[in-house]
């Protein structure tokens, strides 16, 4: 099977037989999931049957950074992991609980026979991963993101075969993978089936998880719980639903998700959509009909024709009379963008403010905008502020990361195909980002990352106005705003010929620069507006004057997202969210700033400076390239958790890869 491996040219079709042939050797006849799991393990991550690889476990530091990083989440899941392993620990199950990578964060392991666990991997800071691991119950589970049961020698290793393992996901209330919930048995020597009951028990502890979740999350903003009448006593198919004061769905638990997802129309999200297309009532008539919560409404759902029971939970709102509230909702309706308006993002700063007046004259202009900064100073929150603040704020934002796609893509993303014009795509044809932008604005951030033949036809188009999407007979009129957006320095990039001059000025019409964080006059502005934003609220925070000082004074190469990833941490350390010099990242105090500063100096920052010591940026470059490979290992190639490491966004992370010659494991082959 090494073949497959090595040359990777067999037909999927010697896989299916050869996994088939090794059930039959095995004994065992498993469902669709286990197949799909085995040919996985072979096809994409080039492993043999044979050929145990043992069960990577973390260092004690690099565990104690991942509790650190899901705190909130182990706090919610200690109550379900307990509730689970009480019941099931006496009949000799271990219990885990992963992240979405497949660390194990937490566990209860039976007393006696805890040795003869850790020696087979189910233990603190395991990481069971399907790439790693081949078929295992907690690998398998999170890249099928369902309950399932992984029975002894249905493990892809003869070495994991004495496990038998259920499992279910937990879900974010927004449908992210949060981590999993695990039960294993080793030695088990009944059938498969006989494990369907523990599966069961672990489901209803995940569900138990996920309720908690929401609950916390939503735990201040108005959320419904409905029932079925006729499963009053099922406690499992209980349905949460969060919605904003809007009236739109922002969050639900996977009972709610389930049961409405599929009765929508195809084109409709669960999450987005308006309460009313689900229950048939809105939110103004929710709070009235039920007193503003305090009595609960029963009704005919008109989407599944059933008699339902909801009651209503608002924390935040004040029950007010409905035309009161409708008033006021029209008062707050040119402020209640999700996205902050362009005289938020400008806050007190002169320099900024100054910008933002010149751009105000050229909105609904059609004059193309080209917004440079640093990392994380606002760009694309501009460019949506800007889209708003437009006549053509009703039309889509459509945003184009032009470093996080392969250069492959980019083309059939931004310009779409018609349907059959290539072997593999997409039968129903798709349609580009500049269609779809039709009537509203177009954001190519990382425009200096786009590639030079891209770069002529965009051109064409711009200037012709319209676009001719692979395999049309006929082409389609744009009537677009183009905004987008660099960190680095175009003219550099022109002078170094990978950037053309008659692109630049085509999308550079009207220019606005973003100073970086440190040079910002309003920092207490923008760290009250992270928090009022997503924090909780500033007014519930405080901070000590040292604290205070450090973040006044520090150099923010992340900028602005760095300030939010910071402030979230801090909130997370302290005690009741008093911010003191202890609650900040070390490298605050530290000071330590040089690999940060060097991951996150543009190549702009570098360029700018025309009498630069090349042994310098040299230095850095090195340092940069070995941080990221430290970073990239570290979370097992998770781009995001890297992302969040080093405080830029995941482009960023693609970029430098790139720069840095750098593969994922699974590109190497
Ligand atoms: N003035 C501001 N006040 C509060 N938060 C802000 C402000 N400007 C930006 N942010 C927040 O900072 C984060 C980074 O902003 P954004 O993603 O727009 O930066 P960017 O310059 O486009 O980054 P990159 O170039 O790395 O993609 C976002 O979470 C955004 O909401």
């Amino acid at each position: 099977m090494q073949d497959f491996y090595h040359q990777n040219q067999q037909a999927k079709s010697d896989v299916v037989s050869y996994v088939t042939d090794n059930f039959k050797k095995r004994n065992i006849s498993p469902d669709n999931v286990v197949s799909r799991s085995w040919e996985r393990s072979i096809l994409n991550y080039g492993l043999a049957p044979e050929k145990n690889i043992y069960v990577e476990v973390l260092t004690s530091q690099e565990l104690k950074n991942q509790i650190e990083r899901h705190r909130s989440y182990l706090k919610i899941a200690r109550n379900g992991l307990n509730g689970l392993a009480k019941r099931i620990n006496p009949a000799n199950y271990a219990v885990l609980l992963t992240d979405e990578i497949g660390v194990t964060l937490d566990a209860r392991l039976p007393e006696e026979t805890a040795e003869d666990w850790i020696k087979s991997g189910l233990r603190m800071g395991s990481v069971w991963t399907e790439r790693n691991n081949g078929t295992n119950g907690i690998g398998t589970c999170l890249v099928e993101k369902q309950p399932l049961i992984i029975h002894r020698n249905e493990h892809f290793f003869d070495g994991n075969s004495e496990m038998s393992c259920a499992v279910s996901p937990i879900f974010e209330p927004t449908g992210k993978l949060m981590g999993c919930l695990n039960a294993s048995c080793l030695g088990f020597n009944g059938d498969k089936q006989h494990q369907y009951l523990t599966l069961q028990m672990v489901m209803m502890f995940s569900r138990m998880i996920e309720n908690t979740l929401f609950k916390q999350t939503y735990r201040n903003q108005i959320h419904l719980n409905i029932r079925k009448t006729s499963f009053l006593s099922d406690l499992a198919c209980e349905q949460f639903i969060a919605v904003s004061e809007d009236g739109e769905i922002i969050g639900s638990n996977r009972a709610a998700y389930n049961n409405y997802v599929g009765l929508l129309p195809p084109d409709v999200k669960f999450i987005g959509c308006n309460i009313s297309g689900v229950i048939g009532l809105n939110l103004e008539q929710i709070f009235s009909r039920s007193n503003g919560g305090a009595s609960e409404i029963k009704l005919n759902c008109p989407l599944q024709n059933e008699e339902i029971e909801i009651t209503l939970y608002s924390f935040s709102r004040k029950m007010t009379a409905p035309s009161t509230r409708a008033a006021s909702k029209l008062n707050s309706d040119n402020q209640r963008h999700k996205h902050p308006s362009l005289d938020q993002l400008a806050g007190n700063d002169l320099t900024v403010q100054n910008n933002v007046n010149q751009i105000k004259n050229v909105i609904n202009q059609d004059i193309p905008i080209l917004i440079t900064g640093e990392t994380g100073t606002g760009k694309e929150a501009f460019a949506r502020a800007i889209h708003d603040a437009s006549e053509r704020s009703s039309g889509p934002f459509i945003a184009l990361n032009c470093a996080a796609i392969p250069e492959s893509l980019i083309e059939s993303e931004l310009f779409g195909y018609r349907s059959g014009s290539f072997t593999g795509a997409n039968r129903k044809g798709m349609k580009g980002k500049l269609e779809l932008a039709n009537g509203g604005t177009i954001f190519l951030d990382e425009i200096g990352d786009m590639p030079i033949q891209l770069q002529t036809r965009l051109l064409r188009v711009l200037a012709e106005r319209e676009v001719f999407p692979l395999g049309a007979t006929s082409p389609t009129a744009l009537d677009i705003q183009v905004i987008s957006a660099t960190h680095q320095n175009l003219l550099d990039r022109i002078r170094d010929k990978f950037f053309r001059e008659d692109f630049y000025y085509r999308l550079n019409g009207m220019s606005l620069h973003l100073p970086p964080l440190r040079e910002r006059t309003d920092k207490d502005l923008i760290i009250r507006d992270i928090l009022d934003s997503d924090l909780g609220g500033a007014f519930s925070v405080s901070f000590s004057p040292q604290a205070e000082q450090l973040l006044y004074s520090y150099h923010w190469p992340g900028n602005i997202r760095q300030l939010a990833n910071v402030l979230r941490y801090a909130i997370a350390m302290s005690k009741d969210r008093h911010i003191a010099l202890e609650s900040l990242p070390v490298e605050l105090k530290t000071g330590k700033q040089l690999d940060r500063a060097g991951f996150n100096s543009s190549s702009a920052t570098v360029n700018q400076n025309s009498n630069k010591d090349t042994t310098l940026s040299n230095f850095l470059d090195e340092e940069e390239g070995k941080k990221l490979l430290e970073s990239l290992r570290k979370y097992k190639w998770n781009i995001t958790l890297v992302s969040g490491e080093l405080g830029v966004c995941r482009s960023t992370i693609y970029r430098k890869m790139r720069k840095y010659g750098i593969k994922q494991p699974n590109e190497v082959f």
